[in-house]
């Protein structure tokens, strides 16, 4: 039975390659506006559920709903126009571009109301980067090349592409990996802001920063639900202390 309740339903997700099942009978949900996260060992299987969401592997048998559609039967484009967006562990700006033109090219075309009156168009897409730069904390750094950002500012720039686009999922790979204190903390303030609207799937390695930000923990074990809960839920389940977390 399928709830609509949820903004995404995973059930019964499996591929398989070459006879090795990554991914094996998977299902979880996602509430709408729920930070979830997805912990576990190397090889676990996080990537690749990440991977058959968006359409980059195809499933060899279950079903992924988001909202009323079913995703394993659309392109990794249509995914996207459907309102979901992810992001990698690299960061896949455009280094010697401007933080602006990078927001700016992200921009969805198409969108406009105003047909031939292009000066308004403009007038909203600076508008609409400014907010996100903002949000993002890079708006003292509209003019500055890509390239000269931290690490942290860039990771943050890749989101401000995604979030522009204004998608309804956001799936972030490790999004703290090589990220100073200070910034992870700045992180977890994003993700609890930018959820008005949106539910957000995190992949993380970094048991601190989950505290910080998971509404929900599902923990993979070789394809598997292993546990599932709050982070104090999951913390003290004796199998997940053995597999992961007392290592
Ligand atoms: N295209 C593929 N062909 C064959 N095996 C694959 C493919 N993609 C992933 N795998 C295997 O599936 C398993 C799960 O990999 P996956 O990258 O999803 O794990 P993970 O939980 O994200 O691990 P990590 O924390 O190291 O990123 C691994 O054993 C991996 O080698």
């Amino acid at each position: 039975m399928t709830n609509n309740d949820f903004l995404l339903s995973v059930e019964g997700l499996t591929v398989s390659f070459d006879g090795f099942k990554a991914v094996d009978d998977l299902s979880f949900y996602v509430d709408p506006e729920e930070i979830h996260v997805i912990i576990g060992p190397n090889g676990a299987g996080k990537t690749t559920a990440l991977d058959l969401i968006c359409g980059k592997t195809r499933a060899t048998a279950g079903s992924i709903r988001f909202r009323s559609r079913e995703l394993t039967e659309m392109k990794e484009h249509q995914i996207v126009h459907a309102g979901v967006g992810r992001k990698f562990q690299n960061p896949s700006i455009y280094e010697d571009l401007t933080v602006f033109e990078n927001l700016e090219i992200s921009y969805p075309k198409g969108r406009s109301v105003f047909g031939a009156l292009a000066f308004k168009r403009d007038a909203k897409v600076r508008e609409r980067v400014a907010e996100i730069a903002e949000m993002i904390f890079l708006a003292d750094h509209l003019s500055e090349r890509a390239e000269y950002l931290s690490h942290g500012q860039k990771q943050w720039l890749e989101i401000g592409m995604l979030l522009i686009q204004d998608p309804e999922l956001l799936m972030l790979d490790e999004p703290v990996a090589g990220m100073s204190v200070s910034e992870r903390v700045k992180t977890a303030e994003l993700l609890h802001r930018i959820i008005q609207g949106r539910s957000v799937i995190v992949i993380e390695h970094d048991m601190k920063f989950v505290e910080d930000i998971a509404h929900k923990v599902t923990v993979l074990h070789q394809g598997r639900v292993l546990s599932e809960g709050t982070m104090a839920h999951v913390k003290s389940d004796p199998r997940v202390v053995e597999v992961y977390l007392g290592h």
